[in-house]
């Protein structure tokens, strides 16, 4: 059955290339031969009549693996449907695996014209060149017919995966991969549709199972769904929704503090309190008066901080290192982010304190960005973004926290439970201050729900914020500020 996955409406688990394998193979050795192969090209010729249904000449790209074998049944039902169909062959046949050489004899038999040339008057291009084959860097001649591809204005279907996207990491790092309107993903959706630089490649996504039934715990990730905010019952008050202790905004950078406590008070938390490391505050925040504003000395305190949930370096500057002994060794729930993060880097003390959290049983998220990650990880920003899911999953397993790695596809991590990816936002949150929003978003609604895990909380947090983003006039771009609005409106 066809499914759009995006805009996200419920979770959907991916399997990454060696999981996608073992589930073909199960599914083959069940099936009369070819069969996987006549859905995949079946469905996909469904969608590329329901996408461009005024598109008369149709080419299809076809390399020559089994993705290729896709296209070529896509061209044989096309042809059928009435449209001009050629096929640019780019692959020998007779070294096709054997379903796809099935593919070819049939497409062949029924009449469908081959010719490398893409015609001047196509109205869709159905990329069929590779899909999880594609382990390398794609070679020169196909990276040139790629760039062509990209080039010449045509919408294109990819079909399972944009070719030469990498399934499992979604990291294009200068390599040639087709830029797709449209992706149908076959059998399995691929966590690199979704992350690192899926998004851009894979354009409208949509998924098709083959009716071959998924375990989802033989699943690499987990595409987030939108979470379940409870409605607050009657008998609840302040008490029930706890205690925020925002603890940051050096000198110069109170802003980001005061983003984050907004955003926590907006998530829902019964209190917030903002504790400057700036100066001493006593004043109030004229926008949301019902912010407290305290010296950072009377909230980092140890029966405050374990009563509480507590967001700690927004705008920390290289100040927050002091505060950090006594936050990380009390706060009863931990959000960590910027300066705090890039303090803990740097202080092999204070990232033991933070890897001890967990067996005193105080749970901990952190919400690096790629650099502070990389930082953290003792490597750079394109290693991390080279393949997000791992790094994420191995910054979690080294500090004992849940991991929330920013950037386009959010990954979050943490020990022991399958990774998730979140699918929601868009370069509309690229404004500075969107991440402090995030933390203390975060925090609040952390708090809020009192039975949340620290992956819920996280997963919760990250959809909404980016569901924020995709509301609204998406020319514009969304200031730190009228995102705290915007996700009153996602929560809706
Ligand atoms: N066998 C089946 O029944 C099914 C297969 N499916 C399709 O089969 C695909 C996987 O097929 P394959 O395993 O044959 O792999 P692909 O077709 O994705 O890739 C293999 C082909 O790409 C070429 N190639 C590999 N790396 C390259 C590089 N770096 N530069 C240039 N060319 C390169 C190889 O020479 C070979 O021709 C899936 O992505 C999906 O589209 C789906 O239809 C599901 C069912
Ligand atoms: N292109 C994008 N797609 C999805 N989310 C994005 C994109 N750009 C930024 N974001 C999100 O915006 C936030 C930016 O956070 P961060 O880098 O810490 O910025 P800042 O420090 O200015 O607050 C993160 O939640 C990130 O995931
Ligand atoms: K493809």
């Amino acid at each position: 059955m066809l499914h759009r996955v995006l805009p996200s409406e419920r979770a959907w688990p991916l399997y990454d290339t060696a999981a996608t394998r073992a589930r073909e193979q199960a599914a083959q050795s069940e099936l009369p031969p070819h069969t996987l192969m006549e859905r995949a090209g079946l469905a996909a010729a469904r969608l590329a009549l329901a996408t461009a249904p005024h598109a008369r000449v149709v080419w299809v790209a076809a390399g020559g693996g089994n993705n290729g074998g896709d296209g070529l049944i896509v061209a044989r039902h096309l042809a059928a449907a009435g449209k001009q169909v050629s096929v640019g062959l780019f692959g020998d046949p007779a070294r096709l695996p054997a379903d796809a050489r099935h593919a070819y004899d049939t497409a062949a038999a029924a009449g469908v014209r081959f010719d490398q040339a893409l015609p001047d008057d196509a109205g869709l291009i159905v990329d069929a060149l590779l899909g999880i084959g594609a382990q390398q860097p794609v070679r020169a001649e196909m990276a040139r017919l790629i760039e062509r591809i990209n080039a010449c204005g045509v919408p294109v279907l990819a079909l399972d995966l944009p070719s030469g996207l990498p399934a499992d990491t979604g990291a294009a790092r200068g390599r040639a991969v087709v830029r797709a309107d449209h992706t149908l993903s076959l059998l399995s959706l691929k966590p690199g549709l979704f992350t690192a630089d899926g998004r851009d490649h894979a354009g409208q996504v949509w998924f098709d199972d083959l009716s071959v039934d998924a375990a989802a715990q033989d699943a690499t990730a987990i595409l987030a769904g939108p979470p379940r905010v409870a409605l607050r019952r009657h008998v609840q008050h302040k008490g029930s929704f706890g205690d925020v202790l925002v603890i940051g905004g050096a000198a110069g950078m109170g802003g980001a503090a005061a983003l984050a406590a907004r955003a926590a008070s907006a998530a829902g938390a019964g209190r917030v309190f903002l504790g400057r490391l700036g100066g001493a505050d006593r004043g109030f925040d004229e926008l949301r008066p019902e912010l407290m504003l305290r010296p950072a000395a009377e909230l980092v305190q140890p029966m405050r901080l374990a009563r509480a949930t507590v967001v700690c370096g927004c705008g920390g500057g290289q100040v927050i290192a002091e505060w950090l002994p006594a936050v990380l060794a009390h706060a009863m729930k931990l959000v960590l982010d910027a300066d705090a993060l890039n303090a803990i880097a740097a202080a092999p003390a204070l990232r033991a304190l933070l890897a001890g959290r967990a067996a005193r049983g105080l749970p901990s998220v952190v919400t690096p960005h790629p650099l502070e990650a990389a930082r953290l990880l003792g490597s750079s920003a394109a290693d991390v973004q080279a393949d997000r899911l791992r790094a994420a999953t191995r910054l979690a397993q080294s500090l004992s926290v849940s991991v929330l790695l920013k950037g386009s596809g959010t990954v979050i991590a943490t020990p022991g439970q399958q990774p998730i990816i979140n699918p929601t936002g868009n370069a509309r949150l690229g404004s500075a201050g969107s991440g402090d929003v995030l933390a203390g978003w975060l925090g609040g609604l952390w708090s809020a729900h009192a039975d949340w895990s620290a992956t819920e909380a996280a997963a919760a947090a990250a959809w909404l914020h980016g569901r924020a983003a995709e509301l609204g006039d998406q020319r514009l771009p969304l200031a730190a500020s009228a995102l705290v609005d915007a996700l009153a409106d996602a929560l809706r």
